[in-house]
């Protein structure tokens, strides 16, 4: 599928579409059979804490919901990495259609929507600010959506949503368990990548899980009646908050599964 849309004049992107000198640069499109298996991977801890969950922010890119992350109560550990990585926020990636919104792709399939669960190092930097310019600072898993049946989880998101509705608009979110949006298959890839929108820093360590989770029509339009753009100026509806797909480079994207 064609993703016909202009990437560089992508509102999200003004700045430069690549980093210059990037060499892990995220998205990517995976193939499948390309990707290694790699029996010394092990399966991903996860433990979050729904109490540590504090606010939905709309910040003129996506909407995130952000975790109180000054102590190790929403982590995740095993998989591919060394230390164990505390939540920051999540937040999503979606189109204006169904056709495309992921960011990365699967043998060039894109999906209509990404989560992004942020976790960053607390064992080896003091700050997520800190974490976010270390080559293993930061750890995000990728879930992608898929057009289906509705998702219980998903709506108490959905519902806090027109609350949000203008950049910069926040509200209180309170015990959200957002191991719900998780898919129930361990299966997942790994490679070095980057943050896919600004300041594009070589510090993720991406997991992305095999298995989509499904969503509803009125869940994915929900995302799309949010805005780019703050109360009296000219709407601008929140689509299509995607990152291009970057170069595979001298890199291997490792699988948990064979
Ligand atoms: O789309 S992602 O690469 O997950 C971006 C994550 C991200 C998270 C924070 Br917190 C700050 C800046 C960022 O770019
Ligand atoms: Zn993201």
């Amino acid at each position: 599928i064609h993703k016909n849309r202009n990437d560089a004049l992508h509102p999200l992107w003004q700045s430069p579409l690549s980093v210059p000198g990037g060499t892990r640069q995220s998205p990517i499109d995976i193939q499948w059979r390309d990707s290694i298996f790699d029996p010394y991977l092990r399966p991903l801890k996860i433990s979050y804490d729904p109490d540590t969950c504090l606010h939905i922010w709309n910040n003129g890119y996506s909407f995130l919901v952000e975790f109180e992350d000054s102590a190790d109560k929403s982590i995740i550990m095993g998989g591919p990495l060394e230390n164990q990585y505390r939540l920051k926020q999540f937040h999503f990636h979606w189109g204006a259609i169904n056709e495309w919104g992921s960011e990365h792709t699967i043998d060039s399939r894109v999906y209509p929507a990404e989560l992004h669960l942020v976790h960053w190092n607390a064992v080896k930097y003091e700050s997520f600010e800190d974490a976010v310019m270390e080559g293993n600072g930061l750890a995000v898993i990728g879930v992608f959506l898929k057009l289906g049946a509705y998702h219980d989880g998903l709506q108490k998101l959905v519902d806090a949503l027109p609350a949000v509705k203008h950049k910069d608009e926040i509200v209180e979110f309170d015990s959200f368990d957002p191991s719900c949006l998780l898919p129930s298959c361990p299966d997942y890839w790994t490679y070095a990548g980057s943050l896919t929108t600004p300041p594009l820093t070589e510090s993720v360590t991406w997991i992305i899980k095999k298995k989509a989770i499904e969503v509803d029509e009125d869940q994915l339009e929900a995302f799309r009646m949010l805005l780019f753009t703050s109360p009296g100026e000219e709407e601008k509806r929140m689509v299509d908050n995607f990152r291009p797909l970057q170069p595979l480079m001298n890199r291997t994207v490792r699988s948990s599964f064979q």
